[in-house]
This record gives structure tokens, C-alpha cells and sequence, in this order.
């Protein structure tokens, strides 16, 4: 079976040179799925995963802008459309100065098996740009958008490729692009998700993904017989998925004692309570300022340069970045007696954390299982912009409930080892199945 990892890999690598986070995502991938195959020919003889991870189209332009002091700058955009057979291409636009091909791909690669198991008729695409919005003004913001949005209107549609928000990418960020899309082609459609309430927007989608995971976690913690009350929990980052995970585990009786951003992490022992949560969610969504700041205000320790997971906790949701979790790190959570992992950020654990988390068989949700409520209710944002309607709060939150469980219960299905849960095979096989079957009925296209 290594033998058959190694040589796809050797072909993956040869094909994508310099590609690192894209070999990454690749190998767990393929690694799950081998056996599966060998024991599935028909996937393997239609050649399925050799064609998915060959993306459909690549799309990457310049983006020339000028800043507030007159000066051009250049950045560059893409957008990869990674696979389209079970439905339109949908996924984020990253804006940070790493991205590049392989963050993307990784990305996209991911994407497409998460929209597969969020159970909506979903492809996977992924965007971006090594523009930084930190430290711009508004107005660099909406006219670096505009330029971006000047070349990606003409691949995208909603019928066709449906971008949304992802690191750095907002609901500011989403206005500029939606009005510059909406002037370019004269029309008003549902064309990106993660809108604002009175253009299009759905009640929850801000909420999602943080949510999303901590549902999923709540399942994963049944099947032990245990829940979320009470259970002290460490969250990295301070942006849009960690701001609702935190906002869920409050609501559910947890003690959330962490928060980060790149400069370092906040450890508040007593617990961040919800006047402190709403201190976050101003300090980071309007006056755009540094995790430190609450620190002070909230009277807990700041730790420089660091990242929360050598504290002690029973659940840790990373929630900021890819490969936030070194081997080093696993190991320490695991000492530490941390019984469960959900990971809100895309691919946040290295593979050595993988393997740390899954030796010690803890609880161990892979991001496209666990941050599946983002895209899965920007699916909803779309058929209620098909439909011209606009659900309640509480219908969005129980669909996306709903299906946070049918994820779960299909990672059950697929990853179900005597009485051990293997969610990254679970959730590889599941997402794989629903796409390769699709590939299979529109022939070699
Ligand atoms: N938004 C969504 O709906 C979804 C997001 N995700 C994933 O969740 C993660 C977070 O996204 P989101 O909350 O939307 O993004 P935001 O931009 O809102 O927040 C990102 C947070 O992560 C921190 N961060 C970013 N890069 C790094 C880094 N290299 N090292 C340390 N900290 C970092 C940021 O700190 P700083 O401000 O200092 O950069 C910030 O606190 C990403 O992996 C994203 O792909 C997954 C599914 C859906
Ligand atoms: O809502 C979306 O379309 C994209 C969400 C996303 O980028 C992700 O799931 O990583």
C-alpha cells in the first residue's frame, strides 16, 4: 500500500514543483484513500484521482491599484477552479501576502471534497491574492477589490463559480467586489456569498463556520458518552471563525481561555465571557487592532510570538491558520490531557500532529469535516438568492445544525474502525465517493 502512496505522490510532486501545502493536503488525501481504491478498481481504472488533482483551470492576473499616496502597487490574483461535477465552483478569496499557487491549490483541493460532504450540489474553487489588508485604509481596500474583481468577473456566475470570504476576506471586502461585479455585468445576482443582510446575505452565514464546528464537536463528543459543558477549550486566532466558535462554546457551557493572532495569544484562566467576546469582535471587525490590546482591558496574560496549544485544555479548536499544529505542539495537547480536536481553520494540524493526535486516539475532526458550516451555508445563501427568499435565523441555524450532523454521521460510516473513529478517513472517503461517482457518469471530460 506505501508502495501505491509513493508512486501517485512521486507523479503528484514531479507535476507541481514547489508546491509544498499542495503535496500536503495530496498525500493525506491519497494515503486514505489507497485502500479504498484497491478495493473500489472502477475509481482506479477511470484514473478518478489522478484527474482531481489536476485542477480545472488555473486563472492567475495582475492586479495594479493605487495607494493613498499616489503610488502603484502590483499585486497578483487567482483563482483555481478546481473540479466542477456535482455542481458550481464555490469556495473563498484569500487576501494575506503568502498566498500563492500551492496555498491555493491546497485550498481548492480541500474544497472540493468539503462541499461534496456538506451534502449541497457544490464544486470546489479557491481564490486569492498576496495583497494585505492589514494596515490599509478603506479606501486602498475597495480599490484594490475593484481591480480584482475587474479581471475575475468574466469567470465567475452564479450559475458557474460562486467565490466567498476566507482570511482576510470580509464582509468589507465582499461589498467592494459584489459592487464592482454588479457593475461590470448590469446585473444583481447571487454571485459571491458572505453578503451583507439587506443585498442578498443570509441570516448565519457569519456565524457558520465557528458554529459548524462546535456542533461537530458536540457529535464527536457523544460518541463518548461526554458533552461541552463545562470543558475548558483553547482557541487560536481572533478573525471570523474563531470569533463564532467561541461565541457557541460560551453559549454551551464551555470556558474558552484562549485567543491569538500572528503576534501571539491571550490566556485568560477565569474564561472569556461575552462582554469580552464582544471587546474582540469590535477590537477585529471595526477598529482592526492586535489581540494584545485585550490583554489589558481583560486583565489575563499575553504571551508574544506564541501559540496557545502548551496550555491546558480538554478541547482545542485552531481556528487561525494552515500548519499551526507542529508534532511538538500535538504532543503537548495530548500531555495536557486534551481529549478532543476541531479543526476551524483549513489543514491547521502538520501531518506529525496528525499522527500525534491519532496514536493517542483523542477526538480528531480534519478542518474539511469540522469547517464544513461556512460553505455549507453559503450553499443555503444561494438557494435562497435562487429563490428570492430570505429564511429565518433559526431555519439557517437548524439546516445548518442538520447538516453538521449528516457530515458526522457519513465520517462515522467511512471511517469507522472497530471501536476507534478515523474522522480523516471517514471524511476523505465521503467526500471522495459523491464527486468520483459524478466524474464517473460524465465520462473522460
Ligand atoms: N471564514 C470562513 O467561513 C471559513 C474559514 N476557514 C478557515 O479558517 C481559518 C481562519 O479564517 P477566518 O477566520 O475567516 O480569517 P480571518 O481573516 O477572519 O482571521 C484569521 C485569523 O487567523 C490569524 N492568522 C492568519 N494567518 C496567520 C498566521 N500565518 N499565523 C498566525 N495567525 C494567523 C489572524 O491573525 P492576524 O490578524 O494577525 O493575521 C486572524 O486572527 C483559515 O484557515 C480559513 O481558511 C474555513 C472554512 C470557512
Ligand atoms: O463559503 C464559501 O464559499 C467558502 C468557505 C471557504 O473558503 C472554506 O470553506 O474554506
Amino acid at each position: 500500500m506505501k508502495a501505491k502512496v509513493e508512486e501517485m505522490m512521486a507523479s503528484v510532486i514531479i507535476r507541481n514543483p514547489g508546491e509544498p501545502e499542495f503535496h500536503q493536503a495530496v498525500r493525506e488525501v491519497v494515503e486514505s484513500l489507497t485502500p479504498f481504491l484497491e478495493k473500489n478498481p472502477k475509481y482506479k481504472e477511470a484514473k478518478i484521482i489522478e484527474r482531481m488533482v489536476e485542477p480545472e483551470r488555473v486563472i492567475m492576473f495582475r492586479v495594479p491599484w493605487v495607494d493613498d499616496k499616489g503610488e502603484i502597487q502590483i499585486n497578483r490574483g487567482y483563482r483555481i477552479q478546481m473540479n466542477s461535477a456535482i455542481g458550481p465552483y464555490k469556495g473563498g478569496i484569500r487576501l494575506h501576502p503568502s498566498v500563492n499557487l500551492s496555498i491555493l491549490k491546497f485550498l481548492a483541493f480541500e474544497q472540493v471534497l468539503k462541499n461534496s460532504l456538506t451534502t449541497l450540489p457544490m464544486g470546489g474553487a479557491k481564490g486569492g491574492s498576496d495583497f494585505d489588508p492589514k494596515g490599509k485604509s478603506d479606501n486602498e481596500v475597495m480599490r484594490f477589490c475593484q481591480t480584482f474583481m475587474s479581471e475575475l468577473f468574466r469567470h465567475i456566475g452564479p450559475d458557474l463559480d460562486v467565490p466567498a470570504g476566507d482570511i482576510g476576506t470580509g464582509g468589507r471586502e465582499i461589498g467592494f467586489m459584489f459592487g464592482q461585479y454588479k457593475k461590470l455585468k448590469n446585473e444583481f445576482t447571487g454571485v459571491l456569498t458572505g453578503k451583507g443582510l439587506s443585498w442578498g446575505g443570509s441570516l448565519i452565514r457569519p456565524e457558520a463556520t465557528g458554529y459548524g464546528c462546535v456542533y461537530f464537536v458536540q457529535e464527536m463528543l457523544k460518541t463518548r458518552g461526554e458533552s461541552l459543558k463545562g470543558k475548558v477549550c483553547a482557541v487560536s486566532g481572533s478573525g471570523n471563525v474563531a470569533q463564532y466558535t467561541v461565541e457557541k462554546l460560551i453559549q454551551l457551557g464551555a470556558k474558552v481561555v484562549t485567543l491569538s493572532d500572528s503576534d501571539g495569544f491571550i490566556y485568560d484562566e477565569g474564561g472569556i465571557d461575552q462582554k469580552e467576546l464582544k471587546c474582540v469582535l469590535d477590537l477585529k471587525n471595526v477598529r482592526r487592532g492586535r489581540i494584545k490590546e485585550c490583554a489589558k482591558e481583560f486583565k489575563c496574560k499575553y504571551f508574544e510570538k506564541q501559540r496557545p496549544w502548551q496550555v491546558k485544555c480538554d478541547i482545542a479548536f485552531p481556528s487561525a491558520t494552515q500548519n499551526e499544529i507542529s508534532g511538538d505542539d500535538a504532543k503537548a495537547l495530548v500531555k495536557n490531557g486534551c481529549i478532543a480536536v476541531g479543526e476551524g481553520a483549513n489543514m491547521p494540524t502538520t501531518p506529525e500532529g496528525i499522527g500525534v493526535f491519532q496514536k493517542a486516539k483523542i477526538l480528531y475532526a480534519p478542518g474539511k469535516a469540522s469547517n464544513a458550516g461556512g460553505v455549507a451555508t453559503s450553499g443555503l445563501e444561494m438557494s435562497q438568492n435562487s429563490m428570492r427568499l430570505s429564511w429565518t435565523r433559526e431555519e439557517v441555524d437548524k439546516r445548518l445544525h442538520d447538516i453538521m450532523i449528516a457530515i458526522h454521521d457519513n465520517c462515522v460510516k467511512y471511517g469507522k474502525e472497530g471501536s476507534y473513529i478515523d474522522y480523516v478517513k471517514g471524511a476523505n472517503i465521503a467526500g471522495f465517493v459523491k464527486v468520483a461517482d459524478a466524474m464517473l457518469a460524465h465520462g473522460v471530460v
